[in-house]
C-alpha cells in the first residue's frame, strides 16, 4: 500500500464571484521513503497540493489517503493528531520566532510533548548538530544567514522525528550556493533517515535532484520523472509498500521501474525518540504560507 494515495482530488477557491480551480482531478501515489518534487509555474497549485498532503487543508472533492486514513474525512482533532505525529514542515521564509535563539526555536517543536526541559535541550542540540549548526545554537535568527536560518527551520521540523518532511520552496529565498547546500542537506537527511520528502519548487535545478517529479499545470498533475532505482540506491531504505507502482495523472511506472531490486528495511526510529513520541508543531510552523 502506498503511503499516500490521492484520487480525483479537486480544490476550489472562491475569489469574489469567480471560482478558482487550484487542483483539478489529481491522482497521485507516494510511497514511504519517496522523494517527490512538485514543480510548476507560479499560481498553478503547488502549495495547495502540499497543504493537502500535509493535512493543513482539505480537498473540495476526492480522497487523500495517508497510511489508509482519508485526510478529507478525518475530524479536526484527528487531523491535528496526524499532523503532529507524522509531518514536519519547512517554508520559504523560515518562520522562525525572532526573539528566540536557534536552540529555543528548535525546542518549541517539543514543547507540546511531555518532554523534560533537559531532554528538550538535548534533542534540540542534537537536531542542530545534524544540520551543521552546533556552534550557532545561541544565536538569534537575525544573527544568522538565510541558509543558517533555513537549517534551524529544518532542525525544528525534524526534531519530532516525522515520517514525512514537506518543504514549500525551501530554497526560494536563498542565493544559488546556499540553495545547493540546503538541497544537499535535505538529500542527505532523506537518504540517512528513510524520510519521505516532498519538496515544492518552481526551480528545475532543485526539482531535478529528486527521483520523482510531479509537474503541475493549471491544477493538473503529470509525472515528469520517476527514477525509482535512484531512490532505492539509498543507504537507508524502506520496504517498497508501493509495490503496485506509481500512478500520477494516469501515468504508470514502466515494467523496468517496477522491477527495481527490493531493498532492506531499517526502522525509522532507529535514531531514538524520547518518551512521548512525536509532537504537535507550534502554530507558526504549521501556518499556511
Ligand atoms: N486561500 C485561497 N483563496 C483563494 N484563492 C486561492 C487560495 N489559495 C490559493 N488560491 C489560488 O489557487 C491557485 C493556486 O495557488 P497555489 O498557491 O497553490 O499556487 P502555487 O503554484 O503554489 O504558486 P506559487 O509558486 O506562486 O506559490 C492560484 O490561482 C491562487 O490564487
Amino acid at each position: 500500500m502506498a503511503m499516500y494515495a490521492l484520487t480525483e482530488v479537486t480544490k476550489r477557491f472562491t475569489k469574489g464571484r469567480k471560482e478558482v480551480r487550484a487542483l483539478d482531478g489529481v491522482d497521485l501515489t507516494v510511497a514511504d521513503g519517496d522523494w517527490l518534487a512538485i514543480q510548476g509555474p507560479t499560481g498553478h497549485g503547488k502549495t495547495t497540493l502540499l497543504q493537502l498532503l500535509g493535512a493543513l487543508d482539505r480537498p473540495s472533492s476526492g480522497s487523500v489517503l495517508f497510511d489508509g486514513d482519508d485526510l478529507a474525512r478525518l475530524s479536526e482533532r484527528r487531523l491535528a493528531g496526524v499532523r503532529a505525529r507524522s509531518f514536519g514542515f519547512v517554508f520559504q521564509f523560515f518562520n522562525l520566532i525572532p526573539t528566540l535563539t536557534a536552540q529555543e526555536n528548535v525546542e518549541t517543536a517539543l514543547v507540546p510533548l511531555k518532554v523534560s526541559a533537559a531532554s528538550r535541550r538535548e534533542r534540540a542540540g542534537r537536531a542542530l548538530a545534524d544540520v551543521g549548526l552546533a556552534d550557532r545554537s545561541g544565536h538569534l535568527p537575525a544573527e544568522l544567514s538565510g541558509g543558517q536560518q533555513q537549517r534551524v527551520a529544518i532542525a525544528r521540523a525534524l526534531v519530532t522525528e516525522p515520517a514525512v518532511l514537506l518543504a514549500d520552496e525551501p530554497t526560494g529565498n536563498l542565493d544559488e550556493d546556499t540553495r545547493d547546500e540546503i538541497i544537499a542537506l535535505l538529500e542527505g537527511l532523506w537518504k540517512d533517515r528513510g524520510l519521505t520528502l516532498i519538496t515544492v519548487t518552481h526551480d528545475s535545478t532543485v526539482a531535478r535532484r529528486a527521483p520523482r517529479i510531479a509537474w503541475i499545470s493549471k491544477g493538473k498533475v503529470s509525472l515528469r520523472k520517476d527514477d525509482r532505482r535512484a531512490a532505492r540506491s539509498r543507504a537507508v531504505t524502506t520496504e517498497p509498500k508501493d509495490a503496485d507502482s506509481a500512478a500520477v495523472g494516469g501515468a504508470v511506472a514502466t515494467a523496468e521501474q517496477s522491477a527495481a531490486p527490493v531493498t532492506t528495511t531499517e526502522p525509522r526510529d532507529a535514531g531514538g525518540t524520547a518518551p512521548g513520541g512525536r509532537v504537535a508543531l507550534p502554530e507558526e510552523a504549521t501556518a499556511a504560507e
